[in-house]
């Protein structure tokens, strides 16, 4: 079955519809459960024509998300995918209309044409001024003239000019020649990545839509989408479908180039607003860059859905400046967004540090130094085992966090790279780890503001010590001050001990090992390797930790147990990469 956060498959729409009206204190219901399931605006302004939609369940926000003042007075739900009965429909008509008449605007389905069709007919006999409006605008499949074309997401376009149009006290042979002018306007279509599936039914398997695969030109009920084929990059998907709905030869859209319009980004139930985003920068730029067309109001969210299905649609309509003037009216409607939607240059440069700062210029040395060439022999050496690591620490830091830290890594091991042959002066020592300090800035996360930490303070101990861009470089005992100092800034920023399982548990031993070496005077090397070999039983001993710091903390003891602490285990990685170069 499918897992919903649901009751009984039987509730899902009764249920649904009690929460929606708990939500906003104009909203009510007709007590007609289960079979008249209706939600209209109980504080509707009688002297306006009033609008009803309606359809199926299961396209929420779809259709009770638009009731409110400047939208729909009512919407009349069936069960999921099923057209209310006409019963239904004909209560929402004699709930809110008044003199001033009703427009029904439906999207195009047997069902609804029908049971609608049938209670506009006896509203009219019953002495009510009713006209409907019919929307089709999917641009998925060829036209057919018994059918027409079916009504999916741009029917939302139609519920706020339409709404807009009788908000501002127009007769309803004007609020239907408005919303019928929006719906003769506009093309959708659709592409999913899954089919949806009915509370209480069990998904297919194997699935309609495969791993790797995506459907063009879906409906919004799960019917199978006009092609099939591989999941292509969303920029692909979005040239598809903008050139089917703009197409010439189809003629769906009546449009020339410099026309105004609006794009809607609408997921159909599970895309994320991440990926709804991505597919609005592409479509905004191919309508401006390849159709010439000027796109002045821009809407991403999730307007009307199919169940769960992983899918978004676009939906284009040609604006006129009555048409903006409707899109930009106030409205109630809890689903529709309260920005404008107004699509206006929008980048700002980024604040240069203002007055005295510490971010002098830096800069490559025109030649190494015998220190810079063994600098940047172990920054290579770094960057290249982490990255090769990268994959490694994601997958512990999966087991006991975010699944993050190696990706982390790998991004400042990337940006180092780039600043080595850039601007790192690898002569100098506290210059160099001054200068890695400010490189993985980019870093981000927890591990990437540590370690600028560090290196700050260390760059701070190594300044302050002599010899720092001398030709050999600074002592292994200024290198064992300038780790010393490191470590005690990054627990005072991180409040982390030893033993509370995070990357300080390779660290500290790490560094007493290095220092007792180096003071020792066993020389550089010798100390790396004591280091190093502190470092790995260091980590290795965070197995049997428990976690009083970082992500690590929120997740149960026996899902850690014998699991090393990612950072710790990274320190590892790097540690060994700098031993592996000197000689
Ligand atoms: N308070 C802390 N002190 C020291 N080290 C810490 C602390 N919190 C987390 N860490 C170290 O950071 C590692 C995780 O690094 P990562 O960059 O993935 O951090 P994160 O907590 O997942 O944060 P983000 O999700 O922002 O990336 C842990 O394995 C641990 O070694």
């Amino acid at each position: 079955m499918a897992s919903y956060f649901i009751n009984r498959p039987n509730d899902f729409v009764l249920e649904s519809i009690e929460g929606a009206v708990a939500s906003a204190p104009y909203l009510r219901r007709l007590d007609g459960f289960p079979e008249v399931k209706v939600i209209f605006d109980g504080e509707a302004d009688k002297s306006k024509v009033a609008v009803i939609s309606g359809g199926g369940s299961g396209h929420e926000p779809a259709h009770g998300g638009y009731v409110g003042r400047g939208m729909l007075t009512a919407a009349v739900a069936g069960d999921v995918f099923a057209s209310p009965p006409t019963e239904a429909v004909l209560a929402a008509i004699r709930t809110v209309t008044n003199k001033a008449g009703v427009l029904v605007i439906i999207k195009n389905y047997t069902g609804d044409r029908l049971n609608f069709g049938l209670a506009v007919e006896q509203a009219k006999s019953e002495g009510y001024k009713a006209k409907m409006l019919v929307v089709g605008d999917d641009c998925a499949l060829p036209y057919s003239h018994l059918v027409g074309r079916r009504g999916i997401a741009g029917t939302v376009f139609v519920h706020k000019v339409a709404g807009a149009s009788a908000a501002a006290g127009d007769d309803l042979a004007t609020v239907l020649r408005k919303a019928r002018g929006t719906a003769q306007s506009m093309g959708s279509m659709g592409v999913a990545t899954s089919v949806c599936t009915a509370p209480g039914s069990t998904p297919a398997d194997p699935p309609r839509i495969g791993r790797g695969e995506m459907e063009l030109g879906l409906g919004i009920h799960g019917e199978p989408g006009a092609s099939k084929g591989p999941l292509k990059p969303v920029d692909e998907i979005v040239a598809l479908v903008l050139h089917r709905i703009m197409s010439s030869e189809t003629d769906y859209l009546s449009i020339q180039q410099g026309a105004k319009v609006a794009l809607l980004v609408n997921s159909l139930g599970s895309v994320m607003p991440a990926e709804l985003h991505i597919a609005a920068n592409a479509a905004i730029s191919m309508l401006q860059d390849t159709f010439k067309v000027e796109v002045a109001r821009v809407y991403v969210g999730t307007f009307m859905t199919s169940l769960d299905m992983a899918g978004f649609s676009l939906t284009v309509l040609v604006l006129d400046d009555e048409r903006v003037a409707a899109l930009d009216a106030d409205t109630q409607a809890s689903a529709w967004p309260r920005c404008l939607g107004a699509h206006v240059p929008n980048k700002a440069p980024v604040p240069m540090p203002s007055g005295q700062t510490d971010e002098g210029h830096m800069s490559m040395p025109e030649q190494l130094s015998t220190f810079g060439a063994r600098m940047k022999t172990a920054l290579s050496s770094i960057c290249e085992a982490v990255i090769q690591a990268a994959p490694e620490l994601d997958a512990l830091d999966a087991k006991v966090g975010d699944g993050d830290c190696g990706s982390t890594l790998r991004r400042g091991a990337a940006a180092i790279k780039a600043d080595m042959t850039r601007c790192l002066p690898l002569n100098d020592a506290a210059g160099t780890l001054k200068g890695l300090a400010r490189t993985l800035r980019v870093m981000g996360g927890t591990s990437g503001v540590l370690y600028v930490i560090s290196l700050t303070a260390a760059a701070g101990a190594l300044h302050d010590s002599s010899a720092t861009s001398g030709n050999e470089g600074p002592s292994e005992q200024a290198w064992a001050d300038a780790f010393a100092q490191a470590l005690l800034a990054l627990q005072k920023y991180s409040r982390a001990q030893k033993g509370d399982r995070t990357m300080l548990d390779a660290l500290i031993p790490a560094q007493q090992a290095f220092s007792d070496a180096a003071h020792s005077g066993e020389g550089g090397k010798k100390a790396l390797e004591q280091a190093c070999k502190a470092a790995e039983e260091g980590a290795a001993a965070t197995k049997a930790m428990d976690a009083n710091a970082g992500r690590s903390s929120y997740v149960p003891e026996e899902v850690l147990r014998d699991v090393p602490d990612p950072g710790a285990q990274a320190v590892c990685v790097w540690l060994k990469a700098i031993l592996s170069t000197v000689q």
